[in-house]
């Protein structure tokens, strides 16, 4: 008599391995057998066939794996184009532009704000001014900082203020507002650049490359993934200066 069938198996369900019956495999392999003269014709071509060449991986520098690699460079010309590297990102050439994300309350106090205020004190009372005449207006909007004197010990570089929260620490906006101002506040800051660049006396005083930190991806906690998303969502046009940024991340 057929053993009960064990829970879970349905009644006449084949087991394979040990007892099981061995299927034909002598009719199946007849069947799909290729002639000799066939199989040597076949790799006599895939001989002639160039192999693809093998291409160096962008994905890794080193050991680690390079930001942003693995995300699809944004091909679309209408559309701000970020190229992501690793390096120091204040050793720039003069008249640099680099931007980061700020809190609307005049501090730059942690993270690589305090960076700034190290390399950029002139700029840092700039911005630290700016919110005290306007602090409740500021949020999505940005601050065009040109290149000072006071700070040429430094480089000349313009600093460009994204207001993305209002406030900082555990008062710091939610991700989901962080990243809605992002858009807005980067659009404002290519159109203080077009400004600035129209009223430049000469070439000299124009913004010339553009960096940035991964934004809002520390201490404001956004994942850097989801910032680069909107910032290559911002549409450029003709009369924009700025369609290529630079992001800079440490090693
Ligand atoms: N020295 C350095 N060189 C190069 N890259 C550095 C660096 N230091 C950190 N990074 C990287 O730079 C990215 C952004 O990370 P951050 O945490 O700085 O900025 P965030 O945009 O998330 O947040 C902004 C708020 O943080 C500040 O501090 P306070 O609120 O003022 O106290 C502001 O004022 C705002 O309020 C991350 O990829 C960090 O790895």
């Amino acid at each position: 008599m057929e053993p009960a069938a064990k829970p879970g198996m349905r009644q006449g369900t084949l087991r394979f391995g040990a007892g099981a019956p061995k299927a034909n495999t002598a009719a199946k392999r007849k069947a799909t057998d290729d002639s000799t003269d066939d199989r040597t014709k076949r790799k006599r071509a895939m001989a002639t066939k160039p192999k693809p060449q093998r291409q160096p991986n962008r994905f890794f520098k080193g050991d680690s794996p390079v930001p942003g690699a693995f995300e699809p460079a944004n091909n679309d010309s209408n559309k701000l184009r970020i190229e992501e590297e690793i390096g120091d990102i204040f050793n720039a050439p003069p008249n640099t532009l680099i931007i980061h994300a700020c809190n609307c309350e005049g501090s730059w106090g942690a993270g690589i704000a305090k960076a700034f205020a190290d390399n950029y004190p002139a700029a840092c009372d700039k911005y630290a001014d700016h919110c005290d005449e306007h602090a409740d207006n500021l949020f999505g909007h940005a601050l065009l900082i040109p290149p000072s004197k006071e700070d040429d010990g430094a480089a000349i570089h313009f600093v460009g203020c994204l207001f993305t929260s209002r406030s900082k620490g555990r008062k710091k906006d939610t991700p989901t507002r962080i990243l809605g101002a992002t858009g807005p506040a980067m659009r404002d800051l290519l159109e203080q650049v077009r400004e600035w660049n129209a009223k430049a006396a000469d070439d000299g005083e124009k913004v010339g490359e553009v960096r940035m930190c991964q934004i809002n991806s520390g201490l404001f906690n956004v994942p850097w993934k989801k910032t680069r998303t909107v910032l290559e969502g911002i549409e450029v046009g003709e009369d924009d200066d700025v369609k290529v940024v630079k992001v800079v991340s440490r090693e």
